[in-house]
């Protein structure tokens, strides 16, 4: 049987800021497309990758063709991305076969610089039997929840939380059906199957999984390669 993965690279990067859209800003020479679909060919974690990307319309067939070098014999396949990252997903599960797949992996391309074992676990736990899984790092913070008046509501217990990352490894079927369920403000694809009632399991994740959202998130990608190069 074979993994599907789908890379959610179509978001605007507000947060980010600059005219590049985040995708395709360059770390180290590649971009952060690029850097995330290394990570999970290098655990030999996709047989075929969906890329959701926001570029002008009819030119994904260029884009393809542009990143099949760094995918080698590896199937690949752009589509246009959504307004939100649950939509991009959806549009994603609608051209991703069927049949032969029994794991899809769901990984941001703002998460570009995953390790290996980090996918490894987490295929390795949907190969186990489980639905969903995502991988996981401790919360490092106190987190409080506020009212819309910005007044502290409470304090949850911190040793039960943690911060989730990607890629997030799923039964192909059941994120199908959690996405078919749907919902507003899923932020993550976990989301959605805990709506249904799926059991979520965690495996550890990472610091280098972080997502690259802020400015000093790409100061932050360049130290980590660099330090990547030196070992
Ligand atoms: N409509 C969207 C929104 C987000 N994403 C992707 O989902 C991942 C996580 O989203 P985030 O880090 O929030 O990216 P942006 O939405 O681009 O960031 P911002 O919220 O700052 O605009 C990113 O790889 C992003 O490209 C997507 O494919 N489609
Ligand atoms: C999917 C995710 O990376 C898990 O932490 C996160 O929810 C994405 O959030 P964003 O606001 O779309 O970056």
């Amino acid at each position: 049987m074979s993994t599907a993965a789908i890379i959610p690279a179509a978001g605007l990067g507000l947060r980010l800021g600059g005219e590049t859209p985040k995708a395709f800003r360059e770390v180290g020479g590649e971009s952060l497309l690029v850097h995330a679909m290394r990570g999970l060919l290098a655990a030999t974690a996709a047989d075929l990758v969906c890329f959701v990307v926001a570029v002008p319309a009819g030119t994904e067939e260029l884009m393809r063709k542009e990143l099949q070098p760094y995918a080698g014999n590896v199937p690949l396949l752009v589509i246009p991305g959504g307004a939100e990252r649950a939509d991009s997903v959806r549009a994603a599960l609608e051209v991703v076969p069927v049949d032969g797949i029994d794991c899809v992996l769901v990984h941001d391309a703002a998460r570009a610089f995953v390790p290996v074992e980090v996918v490894e676990r987490v295929v390795a736990a949907v190969r186990d039997g489980a639905a969903a899984v995502v991988p996981v790092v401790p919360v490092t913070d106190t987190i409080k929840r506020v009212s819309a008046a910005g007044e502290v509501v409470d304090t949850p217990d911190r040793s039960t939380l943690v911060a989730v990352q990607t890629p997030q490894g799923f039964d192909p079927a059941v994120l199908r059906r959690a996405h078919a369920a749907g919902g507003i403000g899923a932020t993550d694809d976990a989301m959605l199957c805990e709506r249904l009632g799926v059991t979520v399991v965690t495996v550890e994740g990472s610091e280098d999984a972080f997502k690259v959202t802020r400015p000093r998130d790409l100061l932050l990608a360049e130290a980590l390669l660099a330090e990547r190069r030196l070992v």
